[in-house]
């Protein structure tokens, strides 16, 4: 190829990709193909400014899902609302606010001041016109309409920490909204999460005690790694970024290996060398029943979320 064949198609190609980011189109990291750059044009309003609504609300930030002002968030505590204003959101302390500005209503207060909340939402257009998102514990969609009423569009979703760097999972089911509505719902999730749709209600605590919590019982693993590597005289900085990367390392490989049929047992097998150095902290974590352990917390959490749900 000339030199000027060569210089003209660079500049071409330039231009091209130029004028597709431009345009809102990004060029797919992966595949090498024009993506248009998926946006809602709804606005989103949390009650309850806390960890999980500041998640899903940085997640669909940074995806640019949605502008700054398309959010808005109430919250009783004034350093949440300000933390909020951080990320160029609305935040107000009044809930009545957010349900006359938002189009899709999350509700992210503990589920222990759910009835409260709910008792003081009173806007009339609400069970018409808007999609009311539940993340609550436990508390289940029939709960939640017999509050907002019987013609309420209720969406129950339990996330995870994780989507606010678009990497979340989360289960959804949802009563009395329109497909399109449904998929909007689960499109916005999407955007930060690998969504599990479920028709069966009673899924969403396990999906709580398992994905839900399940961050937290990895922090903890990633604690109690730490520790061992500072006992054994790695300074606690380093034993750190170790245990990190481990994990990251371990979750990539195994979702990569998922797809190529190698299963998560043939994956530890492959670390597992015969009287190695693996055999011996496995055989102690199995001494200590450490399995048994884990699954007992899903299961465990699982019936927290049930409970939370009676009450
Ligand atoms: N954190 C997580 O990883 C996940 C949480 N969830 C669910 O998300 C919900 C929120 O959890 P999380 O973010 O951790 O909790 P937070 O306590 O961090 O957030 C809830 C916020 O709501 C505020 N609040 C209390 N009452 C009201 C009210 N009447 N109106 C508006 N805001 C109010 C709270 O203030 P104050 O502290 O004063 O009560 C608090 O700032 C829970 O129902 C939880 O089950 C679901 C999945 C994962
Ligand atoms: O601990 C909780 O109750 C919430 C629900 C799932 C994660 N955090």
């Amino acid at each position: 190829m000339s030199l000027y064949k060569k210089i003209g198609f660079g500049v071409t190609a330039a231009a091209i990709v130029g004028a597709a980011i431009y345009g809102g189109y990004k060029v797919s990291q992966h595949y090498g193909y024009f993506q248009k750059k998926q946006t809602i044009k709804q606005k989103i309003g949390f009650i309850g400014s806390g960890m999980m609504a500041e998640a899903i609300a940085r997640g669909i930030l940074e995806k640019e899902l949605v502008k700054p002002d398309q959010v808005m968030g109430s919250d009783p505590i004034p350093e949440r609302r300000e933390v909020f204003k951080k990320y160029g959101f609305h935040a107000t302390e009044n809930n009545e606010e957010v349900v006359e500005f938002a189009d899709i209503i999350i509700l992210a207060t503990k589920p222990q001041v759910a009835e409260e909340m709910l008792k003081h939402l009173k806007n009339k257009n609400l069970a018409e016109e808007k999609i009311v998102v539940t993340i609550m514990a436990g508390k289940q969609i029939g709960w939640v309409k017999e509050h907002l009423g019987e013609k309420s569009k209720i969406v129950r979703v339990m996330p995870n920490t994780p989507l606010a760097i678009g990497e979340g999972a989360a289960g959804i089911v949802s009563k009395g909204c329109s497909k399109e509505e449904v998929d909007l719902v689960v499109s916005i999730f999407k955007s930060v999460a690998v969504v599990e749709v479920f028709e069966d209600e009673s899924k969403i605590d396990i999906v709580t005690g398992l994905s839900g919590s399940g961050p937290a019982y990895i922090f903890r693993l990633i604690e109690a790694m730490v520790e061992g590597g500072v006992q054994g005289g790695l300074n606690e900085n380093d034993a750190l970024e170790l245990a990190i990367q481990t994990v990251i390392g371990a979750g990539k490989l195994a979702a990569k290996r998922r797809a190529e049929n190698i299963s998560i047992p043939k994956l530890r097998e492959m670390v597992t060398s015969p009287h190695g150095t693996t055999e011996a902290g496995l055989n102690f974590l199995d001494k200590n029943h450490f399995y048994e352990t884990v699954s007992g917390a899903v299961v465990k959490a699982t019936e927290r979320s049930i409970e939370l749900g009676k009450n």
